[in-house]
């Protein structure tokens, strides 16, 4: 496999329509899902020659953690639709690989077994639901069992409908759990209804959609791990963020599966990072597929990317063997275009570097 685009088509010929059509798929007409594609492929690299590159290196740290690229996974559900160990393939991936992994809150596997295949850093996602004890919970095992921060998603008071789910009726298998919440939060993801969506559903049952900024001291004074933000696209909620003592953002329209007409990652990454001015953390995500991508971002100012759906397509066509060749293909790709740019340090990588056509 010598490109992502090769773990995506092997990918879906392993995963089942209904299964392959629900990590695909974006909300509403998935303008935004195009739009993250659309807004990397606008950037264009102006590589600089004559630089002495003959020893590159895409090692970094990250919140004190050291990692072999700004290279991260972003948080994704039940990565046993895509696997049968799920998320502990995940863990022992990117462990291999030396990137990062964000364990979302509705994680097919137990937050202790990912933490016991885990070689590397760990983050946990959360979404803000009406049971604020599961959330209190939640954190205090992540930091029992050694995860460093917590990933807050702020681009989802509900899920979007998203077409394909609707058409496909789609809801979580039965044996296929959201096994660190308790099971009578969980119960309508996985009950079946023609038409709609059943994560859908669930969220408008049990996700808090009247949460405000004010609500962020309440989780912050129950955990000691940093908090991130995640799905943050504009200026104003990157200094609302710092303000109430976010240690970092991620930008996001999460991955086009939101609201349908969000800015691309790409786009908002600048005036986020300008906002931020080397004050916390600014993570992306979106589309990123190859390592020109990450230049690009990296030289818009982030200081780690994270991919979703590449990983997914990892572990449906190898597991843990898969996903780690995801992760490491991106960082070689990262490699290379440093090389090729110029740029042997992360540092050199500025938006200098960076024109869009
Ligand atoms: C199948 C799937 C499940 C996801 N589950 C979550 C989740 O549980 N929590 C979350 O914050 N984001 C979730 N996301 C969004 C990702 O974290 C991320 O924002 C997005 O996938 C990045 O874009 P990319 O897939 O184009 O790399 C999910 C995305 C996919 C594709
Ligand atoms: C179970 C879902 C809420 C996860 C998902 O599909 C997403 O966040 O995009």
């Amino acid at each position: 496999m010598l490109d992502i685009a090769s773990y995506e088509s092997a990918a879906q010929g392993v995963l089942t329509e209904q299964v392959w059509d629900f990590i695909q798929g974006g909300s509403g007409s998935e303008s935004a899902l195009a739009a993250n594609r659309a807004a990397l492929d606008r950037l264009r690299i102006r590589p600089r020659v004559l630089v002495d590159v003959s020893q590159c290196s895409t090692a970094t740290t990250v919140l004190g953690a050291p990692l072999a690229a700004p290279l991260g996974v972003a948080p994704m559900a039940y990565h046993r639709l895509a696997c049968p160990d799920g998320e502990t393939a995940t863990a022992e991936a990117a462990g291999k690989a030396g990137s990062l992994l964000t364990v979302s809150m509705f994680a097919s596997r137990t937050l202790e077994d990912i933490a016991a295949a885990a070689s590397g850093p760990l983050w946990l996602q959360l979404y803000w639901l009406r049971e604020r004890q599961a959330l209190v919970e939640l954190a205090a095992r992540a930091a029992a069992a050694g995860f460093q921060a917590l990933v807050l998603t702020v681009d989802a008071p509900r899920v979007a409908r998203r077409p394909r789910d609707v058409r496909s009726g789609f809801s979580v298998p039965g044996d296929i759990r959201a096994v660190n919440l308790p099971a009578a939060l969980m119960s309508s993801s996985h009950r079946r209804t023609e038409g709609a969506s059943a994560i859908e559903k669930h969220s408008r049952e049990q996700f808090d959609s009247s949460i405000t900024w004010a609500d962020l001291a309440w989780l912050r004074e129950r955990t000691g791990l940093p908090l991130i933000l995640k799905g943050v696209l504009t200026a104003e909620d990157a200094r609302l963020a710092l303000a109430h003592g976010a240690s970092g953002v991620v930008v996001s329209n999460h991955g086009g599966r939101q609201l349908d007409s969000a800015v691309a990652s790409a786009d908002a990454l600048p005036e986020v990072v300008d906002a931020v001015a080397g004050r916390a953390l600014v993570a992306v995500d979106g589309g990123i597929r190859h390592g020109g991508d990450l230049l690009k971002v990296l030289a818009l100012g982030a200081d780690l990317a994270m991919v979703g759906r590449p990983v997914f397509w990892g572990l449906a066509q190898g597991g843990a063997t898969g996903a780690a060749e995801v992760l490491r293909l991106l960082t070689e790709e990262l490699d290379e275009a440093m090389a090729l740019s110029g740029c042997p340090r992360l540092t050199e990588i500025t938006r200098a570097l960076i024109t869009s056509r």
